[in-house]
């Protein structure tokens, strides 16, 4: 009893001090990553950060079978994937007990494929997933590229290729069909056929990695002392997604006007970064950890009934470098994704179940596990909270806090064009994000976008949070002003061409000549979302763009951006054609860059009397010379 008493008691102090520091909306007084480092049961802050040391970047130091593990992310799941798999022949390696040699998994991020031996190397896994418009991870561009470019004669080399991707881009798991495809051609011998896997399906990864593990023992490797200096690979000074900065943020806007429940909320963010030593060209993009909501967080601690205070140890993939412990509450918070449920958390629920409370009003929940559909269908339409709240009911769930936390998965970064130019501030990196905000239709619950909220509600001006700049190669503008460029951009698609117009109105301050810039602009309302409005009408009226504006729900009528590129299609085929343009289309992949590729098609079919098919092949031409250059996204 009086242990239950002084439970509650620190359950409540740990609550109550939670609170107070989550009024302000920063989480901690200091706010800095390490603030909330627990050492001798002592908060410790403002620690110098170490060298980060993980179980995955330790040197062997005995001889052994090696395998190279090679993965290539942009959102940080392949290496999810690549941890998981070096994890399984780890403990294959415990529990196998005809082996007397163990298997030494050495997981690499491809940016590191120069360090490779290829002629020491017997099995090569490679895990990557397909980027932008089909292209590879920014890290894994130069392994690529290599494997593009040189054909050695591998025949000595077994591998196999996980690729993923998302089904509803067109160029689907392009990047791992092409790395399997080169490694075919250098006359490596495949274990396995290359695996796509649509969207992050676990239940086509776990049977991927049984296969691969059972192929392993049958594979004649060499044993050796390994000559990869894992240790050496390592960040470097700068910052990065494992070592971001903290930004302060200096101004937060309301880009919209919000009167309606159907209004789209728009917030323009400006983060300081001075002496941070982070860099980035006009294109790039800005990555930001952000924090859970804390009432998600204690939802989910008391429906385990777990201590928020409790230690433990903070994940592997923790962007802080001291490995103390912190507090529970805050791993939830800054390192754990409660929005994507993992399938083991439902197999744990599955396997506490209680049959005796099987009845017809929870026998919907009982049923979930009846098939792999049922089962990723359940997943895919609810967060952590959702899950433990309705399966609360009929389990009975004792979990110590590791437990529950190796059955989430880690809290992603999210990516916000920069929509500034680093020619006028480079101190100053602004992003322009639509706030996320919708009721499922599935569970009838108010649901949120984990970082736009954030940002949007708990990030206060002068509060700081984890960036990273990713870049974005592909996009950026070209160096001679002189060249036309047609900037498709509608609603937060005009995120990166705000920093294009700013470094082209530089150009001509500096009395530069600029060649026609033409920008496709598209929202709701003009009243309502017409973001950066003053901004824009001002350019337009300096003859720094020409602004064409297509306002969807202003008329009977809905008008697209691609609507008016239709009606100018006659100057779009002179600019592009004739005067070798560049088109650029930033936004949502699936409806408007769809919709703006047909408009382009039959522009060249109508002002330029192509047929459907060289139409297809001007555009496939201008993708490959990098006149038509896109960065969309799926919602
Ligand atoms: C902006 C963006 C662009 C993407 N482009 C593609 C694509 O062209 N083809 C594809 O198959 N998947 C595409 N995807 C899906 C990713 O490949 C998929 O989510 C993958 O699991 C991400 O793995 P990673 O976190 O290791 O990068 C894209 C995802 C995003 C967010």
């Amino acid at each position: 009893m009086i242990e239950w008493v002084i439970g509650f008691l620190a359950v409540m102090i740990g609550y109550i001090t939670f609170l107070i520091r989550s009024s302000s909306g920063s989480h901690f007084e200091d706010n800095s990553i390490d603030a909330f480092i627990i050492k001798d049961g002592k908060e410790i802050g403002n620690k110098q950060q170490g060298t980060k040391k993980d179980k995955y970047r330790r040197n062997y130091t005995s001889e052994g079978r090696q395998i190279l593990i090679i993965y290539g992310t942009e959102y940080g799941f392949s290496e999810e994937v690549a941890r998981n798999l070096h994890d399984r022949i780890t403990s294959f390696n415990s529990t196998s007990g005809t082996l007397n040699v163990e298997f030494q998994p050495r997981t690499i991020n491809a940016k590191h494929y120069s360090s490779i031996v290829w002629d020491q190397e017997t099995v090569c896994i490679v895990i990557i997933s397909t980027s932008g418009d089909g292209v590879p991870p920014t890290d894994a561009r130069d392994f690529y590229e290599f494997l593009s470019k040189s054909s050695p004669n591998m025949s000595h080399l077994k591998f196999c290729v996980l690729a993923l991707g998302d089904s509803n881009y067109p160029q689907y798991c392009k990047t791992g069909k092409v790395v399997n495809q080169r490694f075919l051609d250098m006359s490596c011998n495949p274990i396995l056929q290359c695996e796509l896997v649509d969207s992050e399906d676990w239940n086509v990864i776990n049977p991927w990695i049984d296969k691969v593990i059972n192929l392993l023992p049958n594979i004649e490797i060499e044993v050796k002392m390994d000559y990869l200096d894992l240790e050496g690979l390592g960040e470097g000074e700068g910052h990065s997604r494992n070592n971001p900065f903290m930004a302060k943020l200096k101004v937060k806007k309301q880009l919209t006007v919000l009167d309606d429940t159907e209004d789209r909320e728009t917030i323009h963010c400006e983060f300081d970064i001075a002496d941070s030593g982070l860099t980035w060209t006009s294109g790039d993009a800005l990555g930001i950890y952000p924090d859970n909501h804390p009432i998600y967080v204690d939802n989910i601690l008391s429906l385990l009934g777990i201590n928020g205070t409790v230690c433990v140890d903070p994940p592997v993939w923790a962007y802080i470098t001291d490995k103390d412990k912190i507090r529970i509450m805050m791993a939830l918070m800054k390192f754990y994704d409660l929005k994507h449920v993992k399938p083991e958390l439902l197999y744990e629920i599955k396997a506490s179940l209680s049959e005796s409370l099987r009845s017809a009003e929870y026998e919907h929940l009982f049923e979930i596990f009846e098939s792999d559909d049922a089962l990723v269908q359940y997943i895919k339409t609810r967060e952590v909270m959702d899950v433990l709240e309705e399966f609360s009911a009929v389990m009975s769930i004792d979990m110590t806090p590791e437990k529950f936390l190796s059955l989430l998965k880690p809290l992603q970064p999210r990516y916000y064009s920069i929509s500034s130019s680093p020619l006028i501030d480079p101190n100053t990196a602004c992003i322009t994000a639509a706030v996320v905000r919708y009721k499922s239709e599935e569970i009838q619950k108010k649901k949120e976008g984990v970082t736009t909220a954030y940002l949007q509600d708990r990030l206060v001006v002068m509060d700081t949070c984890p960036v990273f700049i990713s870049r974005n190669p592909d996009f950026r503008l070209p160096s001679n002003h002189e060249i036309p460029i047609i900037l498709i951009g509608p609603g937060t698609g005009l995120a990166p061409f705000r920093a294009f117009i700013q470094e082209r109105e530089m150009a001509v301050e500096h009395e530069s000549v600029i060649g026609p810039t033409l920008l496709y602009f598209g929202c709701r309302h003009k009243e309502k979302d017409f973001l950066y409005r003053n901004e824009l009408e001002t350019w337009h009226r300096k003859g720094i763009i020409q602004l064409r504006t297509a306002f969807s729900r202003d008329q009977d009528r809905k008008v697209y951006v691609q609507d008016l590129l239709l009606e100018d299609g006659n100057k779009l085929w002179h600019l592009i054609y004739q005067n070798e343009g560049i088109i650029y289309v930033c936004g949502d992949a699936r409806r408007m860059a769809h919709d703006v590729h047909y408009a382009l098609l039959e522009i060249a079919q109508v002002q330029g009397h192509l047929s459907e098919t060289d139409a297809t092949k001007y555009f496939y031409e201008l993708e490959q010379e990098g006149r038509y250059q896109k960065d969309v996204w799926v919602t």
